[in-house]
């Protein structure tokens, strides 16, 4: 949308006001005010959006805590999309904060009792009768060509939260359109409410989902393919974006549906994508490779799985490695420390064969009493470059671990991903200071800059998927491929990688500034519309030049339109 784009509206007085697609407020200018009813709701000045956005940040100033301001912003997306989308723009980092990780998970964990309206579809099992005319009724006639949906029972690392987790498929649309210009008319948020396991909830008189056990199993699939078919029913052409989902569903949903329609799973994809970028840049400082890198994964759920297929991949891809050969560079620990074969497939899942290490080379590792060998020992025996934490277990990586993988290698890698802020494996001071500066880091909810000795100040960089799924989902809509390929994922990982501070000064950042996440995730999106058309995966024919001025034009931008009225226009 640009200044000058011109819409047909078919709202007046009331109706319009309370449109958050097509309110304007105050900046209702004199002609649109009379040709839509408006001189009588509006106090007589005409503001412009700059004054709005003044307005409502020192409104927002004024909200003293962080949930507070997350309850006042949400309510302005309520109100009004333009102002909403320009406000967080002008103050990226200080806001995103706020409506994502890690203030996103607070506001999640006490949905019920914040609950005001209704902000997305809910979806609830004994409804599933009605499923489709619900989603129907939602959609409006809309055109969509995203739809986020979260089944809530991992949210970030806070586990089940049942109907809350509608907030995390809000939170995770409203980015795409923050970081990549998704036109939120063309979006939807669904929760899945199957139930919960979470007793907090269910023992809350205000609990406002469904008060039961989470429902599992075939009933669970059923649900869940319902929810799928009607929107490849109505949407044929959308990305199904999955956000949240517990471990033992979220790969297996993610392989089901594949060769149907075009799914993502951000968890285990954007996760793996924003890692490898990650680790692409610091292989870059180390002027190493990433074959030969001994990368260490505490953590083997989904976002630890994840990654390390996504790595694993890489290794064979880029570096040409055998996948035997690179399944060899990982070790995963668990609930039951390292993953190793004598643990026996009660305790290891089943997508994780593929990074069992042999007990053979473990004999005479130091081990509890049930032989489980823990991350101490296992960074001590393996020596890591890298180490990556997914586990939700917050302070893990402590003094003995970091000082104990500093002694092993020259620049390590270090990347506490767990989120919110509160479950983060160690945090970035820390790491540095344990590691005597030596350090390469990056984590998985926004940290302050550390000082290092001398004075100089070293950059944290947020090694989050919002970094990356919103280009990638992005250039999936825009080249109308069928599937978002796994090459089509590597190339978003790339472009991002040779975007890494690092790669000029060893001491920045290993990831580009969450402040220019915007132009980051527009050169994801043409990473990958350029890569599907490469592949004959676009339903689109550009020149490389073509897709960067149409992924510009398509991109929805915080600017007010001019409206006009028209009984048979838009609604
Ligand atoms: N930075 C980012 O972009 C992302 C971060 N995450 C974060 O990663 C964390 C994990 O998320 P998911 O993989 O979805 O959850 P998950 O529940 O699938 O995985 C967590 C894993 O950690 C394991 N674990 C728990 N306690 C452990 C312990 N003491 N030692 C070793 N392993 C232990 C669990 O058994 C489980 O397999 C969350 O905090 C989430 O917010 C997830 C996705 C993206
Ligand atoms: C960032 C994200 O997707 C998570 O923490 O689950
Ligand atoms: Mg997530």
């Amino acid at each position: 949308m640009s200044s000058e784009q011109r819409f047909c509206v078919a709202l007046r007085g009331e109706r319009i006001l309370t449109s958050p697609r097509w309110n304007k407020g105050t900046a209702f200018t004199t002609a649109e005010r009379n040709a839509f009813g408006l001189t009588g709701h509006l106090p007589y000045r005409v503001n412009t959006l700059d004054e709005q956005c003044q307005r409502a940040y020192d409104q927002l100033q004024s909200h003293e805590t962080p949930l507070r301001k997350n309850t006042f912003l949400q309510s302005l997306r309520d109100q009004n999309w333009v102002l909403y989308y320009a406000l967080i723009s002008r103050h990226l980092q200080e806001l995103t904060p706020i409506i994502y990780t890690p203030t996103e998970a607070e506001a999640i964990s006490k949905y019920s009792h914040l609950f005001r309206r209704s902000e997305g579809l809910y979806l609830t099992l004994p409804h599933q009768e009605s499923m489709e005319e619900d989603f129907l009724e939602q959609a409006q006639g809309r055109d969509v060509d995203l739809v986020v949906c979260s089944d809530a029972e991992m949210i970030l690392g806070i586990g089940d939260q049942g109907v809350g987790g509608i907030g995390i498929s809000t939170a995770k649309a409203s980015i795409y359109t923050l970081l990549a210009g998704v036109d939120p008319a063309r979006t939807l948020s669904v929760t899945l409410d199957v139930g919960t396991d979470n007793e907090k909830l269910l023992k809350d008189p205000l609990y406002v989902g469904w008060p039961h056990e989470r429902v599992r199993g075939e009933e669970y699939d059923r649900f869940v393919d319902r929810f799928v078919q009607s929107v490849r029913k109505h949407y044929p052409h959308s990305l199904l974006h999955f956000e949240d989902f517990g471990v033992n569903n979220a790969k297996r949903l993610l392989d089901t549906y594949a060769k149907k329609h075009a799914v993502f799973n951000d968890d285990v994809q954007g996760t793996g994508a924003v890692t490898l970028a990650t680790i692409m840049a610091a292989v870059g400082v180390m002027k190493s490779k990433l074959s030969d890198q001994r990368i260490v994964i505490f953590g083997a759920g989904t976002a630890g799985l994840g990654i390390a297929r996504q790595l694993r991949d890489a290794m064979v891809t880029l570096d040409g490695l055998s996948p035997s050969d690179s399944n060899q560079r990982f070790w995963l620990l668990d609930q039951h420390g390292l993953v190793k074969a004598s643990l026996g497939p009660d305790n290891v899942r089943s997508g994780l064969s593929d990074f069992v290490r042999a007990d053979e080379e473990w004999e005479g590792a130091a081990a509890n009493e049930r032989g489980e060998i823990g991350l101490l020992e296992v960074v001590r025996r393996v020596k890591p470059t890298v180490l990556i934490g997914c586990s939700t277990v917050g302070g893990a990586f402590d003094e003995a671990v970091v000082r104990e993988m500093a002694r092993g290698t020259e620049r390590p890698v270090i990347l506490p991903l767990s989120n919110p802020t509160s479950k983060h494996e160690c945090t970035p001071e820390d790491a540095k200071r344990w590691s005597d500066g030596k350090a390469l880091l990056a984590t998985g909810s926004p940290f302050p800059s550390v000082e290092l000795p001398g004075g100089k100040k070293y950059r944290v960089a947020e090694c989050n998927n919002a970094l990356i799924y919103p280009g990638l989902g992005f250039g999936a809509i825009l080249s109308k491929a069928r599937s978002l390929t796994d090459s089509m994922i590597v190339a978003g990982a790339q472009r991002l990688a040779s975007l890494a501070p690092a790669l000029n000064d060893p001491d920045d950042a290993l990831l580009p500034d969450f402040g220019d996440s915007p132009e980051i995730n527009y050169e994801v999106t043409c990473a990958v519309v350029e890569r599907a058309i490469e592949e004959g995966a676009a339903a689109v024919e550009w020149t490389k030049e073509e897709v960067r001025e149409k992924v510009r034009e398509r991109q929805w931008k915080p600017i007010y339109g001019r409206y006009e009225y028209d009984a048979d226009g838009e609604q």
